[in-house]
């Protein structure tokens, strides 16, 4: 539905030039919830920027449902604008405005009549849950608070698509879970397509169906949240995925566990169904071989369970040796390097 072709973007600052995009291809989905993420300075707000043309491409193409921006006249630009919504980082509220007057805005502006904007004005308060901040002005509000007007707004004319431009990032954790809640019913509830930039992780882990990673202009990585969760392929995306999921235990708890006798850890890691069985228990039984977790966790990630675990085993080696073999066949096991340490 949005889809960028081999897009670039260069700024030309006196001399120097800055490939902020360089040919990026990504196709987003019609009603998916797509993230992008990425470090400061890998292209996000760039990338996002190209979608509703307040970028032009230096090459490439961008196009929805199959239109190319950058053929469309005037007129059909700004029309397809009111179906793209978006929400920023530091809200853009106008101050002078009160909470019905910032969401009534972009009613206004495309000529609605007065009494339609008042009902749609009440009805998208409601949506957003602030129905009794009707009159109260931006200063008044907390971030979510404010955030969530951002939100009613961008949805006034009912757009096709939400871009979200790190709409959580200054918020604390608890207002963040709920702006995200209510990103996932705007999905839900009203088919919009969602795309988001973050350099948070679990912004990523908490709503997305699919997740690009951008570095340094590049797509260095696209997946579903599952696929890259569970099996990440670049170094930046395993940065990013050990941010929220501490996958080795600390030193002191390592020289510990070396204290009392462990030599070898295996990483043992379970998608889906096979999380649920014994088989850890079934397998080292058969072989009469010991097991102990050291360190781990499972998760559930877009409605399936992924464990990843870290085991010593202890018993006869080649009794070790035969178990993990047929360990090897049902679920993933590599050993873990440890330093000398
Ligand atoms: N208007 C501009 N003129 C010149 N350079 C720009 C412009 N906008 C962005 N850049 C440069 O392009 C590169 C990518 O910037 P961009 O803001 O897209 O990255 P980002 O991933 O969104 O980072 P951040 O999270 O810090 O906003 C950076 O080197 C930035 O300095």
């Amino acid at each position: 539905m949005i889809e960028f072709k081999n897009a670039s973007k260069t700024f030309r600052l006196g001399k120097r030039e800055v490939n902020a995009v360089k040919g990026v291809s990504l196709a987003i989905e019609q009603g998916e919830i797509f993230g992008i993420i990425g470090f400061s300075g890998a292209g996000k707000s760039t990338l996002l920027r190209l979608v509703n043309l307040l970028e032009q491409p230096t090459s490439g193409a961008i196009q929805i449902q199959g239109v190319d921006l950058a053929t469309l006249p005037k007129k059909e630009l700004r029309k397809l604008r009111r179906k793209i919504g978006m929400i920023f980082q530091n809200f853009n509220l106008f101050s002078s405005r009160t909470v019905a007057g910032n969401v009534a805005y972009p009613l206004k502006l495309a000529g609605i009549p007065k009494k339609e904007i008042n009902e749609r004005v009440s009805e998208l308060l409601s949506f957003v849950g602030l129905t009794d901040k009707a009159n109260d002005y931006p200063e008044q509000l907390s971030g979510g608070q404010k955030q969530r007007v951002g939100i009613a707004r961008a949805l006034a004319t009912s757009p096709d698509i939400l871009i979200c431009d790190e709409a959580t990032s200054a918020l604390d954790p608890d207002t963040t879970s709920d702006i995200l809640r209510l990103l996932k019913k705007v999905n839900h509830e009203l088919g919009i397509t969602v795309l988001l930039i973050t350099h948070e992780m679990h912004v990523i882990q908490s709503i997305c169906d699919r997740v690009a990673v951008m570095e340094e202009g590049e797509v260095i990585e696209v997946g579903s949240v599952f696929d890259t969760f569970t099996n990440p392929k670049h170094p930046t995306t395993k940065r990013f995925i050990k941010s929220v999921e501490n996958d080795l235990p600390s030193a002191k708890l390592l020289r510990e566990w070396r204290e009392k006798g462990g030599k070898r850890l295996y990483r043992v890691t379970f998608k889906g169904e096979i999380t649920n069985a014994p088989v850890l228990s079934q397998i080292t039984q058969k072989y009469s071989v010991d097991f102990n977790i050291v360190h781990g966790y499972i998760r559930e990630l877009q409605e399936r369970l992924f464990g990843n675990l870290l085991i010593s085993f202890e018993g006869n080696a080649d009794a070790i040796e035969s178990a993990m073999i047929e360990l090897q066949s049902i679920v993933d096991v590599e050993e873990v390097e440890l330093d000398a340490g």
